[in-house]
């Protein structure tokens, strides 16, 4: 393992954020669930843990614990927000619900110069979310810093090398939140901050190695970035104990299939099995409405396509995605409170039970930005590295409502349009995503002097940098009224194109 510091999770809306943060200072940071044991943290050779904030209270009787021999390790621990209150208590201070709650913007007053605020001035803007607060240090702990509403804002336990910080500097809202960052990382780490892309290539190629042994994997391709990426990659690792299965389930776009065939044939020389299995997993979807159920049909359908492959090609015994950190977070019901579920992505809660294989996800710590710098380094093109996302579960969760042949024609004809104007005004690689989503609503309209009582496609195009928040791209006018026009004209069924400016959050970028 390269120097690796841990990040536990307790939910906060920002563990995947401090674990980015971490690996900017060339750092390797691994998010790990919040109850891993210590003996886990130490068999990896963890050179620091970070405890994450979160939405529970400390003193909540659900509230999520970790493993308390972690403070035993003697490797430096910084506790962020709920991260600190979580230590405080263990370790015999106190917390309480505070009457003053802090929300954005704050000054902390810097006390005794710690190490890790060296180099600060005395006073820095911080932003903090907070309902809860320490009211008293544990043995051994002093202030290092205090806002107006926190009289233990930052603490610190020289001796053990333990600090908790209360507001959250890790966000960009935090002044020198950065230099906190590393003088944790590595003034009080030591760490060297040599980790590189090449140097994960390396480390992942050698875990797979380890993992697969002589084995064979099979791995669902979708001509996606992601899975292409963890394609390529694996295949440095095994060669060919690597069997790809691209599956047509009748929810890719216009040409799709064979676009994907070429793509692969040009750039990759692996064996790629390509399965046609629309008319199972349409078959199944006829008549369901509900977004969750649509995904976990299709969830469970990929996997039994990819376990007939198996049968098909003998002893496989691993079962590889190219699964990244957002669809792993966004997937999990943190703490298991089912309400802090968004959605199933269909490769991780949509996975059934039963399944045989083993999963090999090389990317499920990775953020899209890090897995395309990680294809550019692997040699791949331009054209796969910086393709648009698209959802597994495909045009399903674009038609709203009950998928049918004739709405499958429709948003594909519609968004095929949408993609031939992104590409011909060059706006393709500008924006995050582009697509068309199909409205089951019909309205009023005059063709030619005729009446229409025709179906709503809505253009959703949005920009962001790891899908974990997103913006509506501002595109010119004219453009927008271009591909209104072609889709009203060209696509039967359809007379009224809207345009979706909803960020994310509230909304999220799919519509299902
Ligand atoms: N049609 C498909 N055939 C086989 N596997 C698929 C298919 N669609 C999705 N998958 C599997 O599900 C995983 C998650 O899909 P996802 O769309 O997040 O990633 P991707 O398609 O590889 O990349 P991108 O996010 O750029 O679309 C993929 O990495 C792949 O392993
Ligand atoms: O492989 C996937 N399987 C899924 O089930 C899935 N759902 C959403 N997405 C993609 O993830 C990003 C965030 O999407 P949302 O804002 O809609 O949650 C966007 O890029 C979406 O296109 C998926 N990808
Ligand atoms: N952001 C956090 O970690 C919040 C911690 C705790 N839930 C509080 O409100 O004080
Ligand atoms: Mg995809």
């Amino acid at each position: 393992m390269p120097e690796t510091i841990a990040v536990l999770d307790f939910g906060s809306q920002y563990t995947q954020v401090i674990a980015r943060r971490l690996r900017e200072f060339h750092v390797y940071s691994k998010v790990y669930r919040f109850d891993t044991p210590a003996s886990e943290l130490k068999a990896d050779g963890v050179n620091g843990i970070i405890l994450s904030g979160g939405p529970s209270s400390v003193f909540s009787e659900s509230a999520p614990m970790p493993d308390p021999d972690l403070f035993s390790l003697e490797v430096p621990v910084l506790g962020i927000c709920y991260g600190l209150q979580l230590l405080g208590r263990i370790l015999g201070g106190k917390v309480e619900k505070s009457t003053e709650r802090e929300y954005g913007r704050g000054t902390l007053n810097i006390l005794n110069k710690s190490a890790l605020f060296k180099d600060l001035p005395d006073e820095i803007q911080v932003w903090n979310s907070h309902g809860d607060r320490l009211i008293e240090l544990p043995a051994g702990f002093m202030t290092i810093g205090k806002t107006e509403n926190s009289d233990f804002a930052a603490i610190e336990n020289r001796d053990r090398r333990i600090f908790g910080l209360q507001f959250h500097p890790e966000v960009f809202h935090t002044e020198r939140g950065t230099d906190i960052i590393r003088n944790f990382l590595i003034d009080i780490c030591q760490c060297k901050g040599d980790w590189t892309m090449a140097g994960y290539i390396e480390m992942s190629v050698e875990k797979i190695r380890k993992t697969v042994g002589d084995r064979h994997v099979i791995l669902g391709l979708s001509g996606g970035v992601d899975s292409s990426v963890a394609a390529a990659l694996i295949h440095r690792a095994i060669g060919e104990q690597l069997t790809c299965v691209f599956v047509d389930n009748g929810l890719l776009r216009k040409d799709e299939v064979q676009a994907v065939e070429k793509l692969f044939g040009d750039n990759f020389h692996m064996n790629l099995v390509v399965s046609r299995t629309a008319d199972l997993f349409l078959d199944k979807l006829v008549g369901v409405t509900d977004p969750e159920r649509k995904r976990k049909i299709i969830g469970n359908t990929f996997v039994e396509v990819f376990e007939q492959e198996v049968e098909k090609i003998g002893e496989v015994d691993f079962l590889a995605q190219g699964t990244i950190y957002p669809d792993v977070i966004e997937s999990v019901p943190i703490g298991g409170n089912p309400a802090a579920l968004i959605k199933s992505h269909h490769n991780v809660g949509g996975l059934p039970e039963r399944m045989k294989l083993k999963i090999l996800e090389p990317l499920n710590q990775l953020f899209k930005d890090e897995v395309r710098r990680l294809g550019e380094e692997l040699g791949l093109p331009k054209s796969v590295v910086w393709r648009q996302p698209f959802p597994g579960p495909g045009l399903a969760v674009r038609i709203i409502g009950d998928i049918t042949p004739e709405r499958l024609r429709i948003v594909r004809e519609a968004d095929a349009i949408l993609m031939e104007e992104m590409k011909a005004e060059d706006y393709y690689y500008k924006v995050w995503q582009s697509f068309a989503v199909f409205l089951p609503v019909q309205s009023v309209g005059v063709m030619g002097d005729e009446r229409t009582y025709d179906f709503v496609i809505a253009l959703r195009i949005v920009e962001s940098i790891d899908a974990m928040t997103a913006d509506w791209a501002r595109l010119p006018h004219e453009f927008l009224q271009k591909v209104s026009n072609r889709i009203i004209n060209e696509v039967q069924g359809v007379n009224r194109v809207v345009l979706d400016i909803s960020s994310k959050p509230p909304s999220t970028i799919e519509w299902e």
